[in-house]
């Protein structure tokens, strides 16, 4: 199975083509409306952004999932972790269809619902071999079914990965090949308290907005893709719409002040397309969060379609 790009005759680089997934999912966060995510950013300009990069894609349409609406009548679980049921039937069924569309020799774009989506795409990208993670959020979207102050487990979906905690027991749920310490968190501003110790006695790296503040986004995330590329042959990026600013990007349920502007997210995703394009280091890529009924005018939907756009390639000139 080749999931590198191929080098065309003259030397210059072809692009893998791109599979398009969208996972209108919300069971892991609590503020409905995250399950239309995938329509809004679609009609927030995907295709054309995409045709403007030049990247050659095709859109599976959506996935059969279950979602708040469809689960209206039935009585909530009584675990610590709202809805894991569903959220394993997701991981499932999306971990199965992006090892497909790898297995095709596509890079998978998976457009969100909510941020527990990452764990089917980091369970089917990890099956392909030793995956390095770049978690551009606000959050450490590490909390387990006991940490989480919350119990939904959109805050949960990097412990899941790393089989950690409560996770240990639920191999449903990871994707063992995610290497510890290839993950990098970017630009967190909201962590749990328990988040907090784990993260730092881990052999995980988390890049704070302090740092960006005191270093520039650029270094900053070429440093992160530096750690998340040494020693394994792809990358899973995640981008929770969060990680923006709420000026910049107001669509999403869980919002945090003080995090990166609309600019500095197309620094980070230029960098993320450089380096594909040197090191055909990107293996998968998911949009996530964006919820149409909290946005103004779907402008969150917008800039998710346009910075996923510039992950993949697109350029200003
Ligand atoms: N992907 C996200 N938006 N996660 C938000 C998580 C918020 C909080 N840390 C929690 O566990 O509930
Ligand atoms: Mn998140
Ligand atoms: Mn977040």
């Amino acid at each position: 199975m080749s999931l590198q790009s191929t080098q065309s005759g003259d030397g210059s680089r072809t692009a893998p083509p791109v599979t398009v997934l969208g996972v209108p999912f919300d069971l892991g966060a609590d503020r409905h409306g995250v399950d239309m995510g995938p329509s809004a950013i679609r009609y927030g300009g995907l295709s054309a952004a995409l045709d403007a990069a030049g990247v050659d894609y095709a859109d599976a349409g959506d996935l059969a999932v279950p979602t708040l609406r469809t689960r209206a009548d039935e009585a909530t679980d009584e675990s610590d972790a709202k809805h894991l049921d569903g959220v394993a039937e997701m991981t499932e069924t999306l971990a199965d269809r992006v090892d497909r569309a790898l297995g095709e020799g596509t890079v998978p774009l998976v457009l969100g619902g909510d941020h527990s989506i990452a764990m089917g795409t980091m369970r089917g990208a990890a099956r392909a071999g030793p995956l390095g993670v770049v978690w551009f959020d606000a959050h450490g979207d590490y909390n387990t079914p006991t940490s989480s102050p919350s119990g939904n487990v959109h805050g949960m979906p990097l412990a899941a990965a790393h089989g950690y905690g409560d996770f240990a027991e639920m191999p449903w749920a990871t994707a063992s090949n995610v290497v510890e310490e290839n993950t990098v968190i970017v630009g967190a501003r909201s962590l749990d308290r328990d988040e907090q110790a784990v993260l730092r006695d881990s052999d995980m790296s988390v890049f704070t907005m302090s740092d960006i503040d005191s270093r520039g986004i650029g270094p900053v995330v070429e440093e992160a893709l530096d750690i998340a590329t040494d020693g394994v042959d792809g990358v899973h990026v995640s981008l929770d719409l969060d990680w923006l600013d709420p000026e910049d990007a107001p669509g999403v349920g869980t919002p945090v002040p003080g995090g990166v502007t609309y600019r500095e997210a197309h620094t980070a995703m230029e960098r993320v397309a450089d380096r594909d394009a040197a090191e055909s280091a990107l293996r998968s890529l998911d949009v996530v969060e964006v919820n149409p009924v909290l946005d103004t005018r779907n402008e969150t939907g917008e800039k998710a379609a346009s910075l996923a756009a510039t992950a993949l390639g697109k350029q200003i000139l």
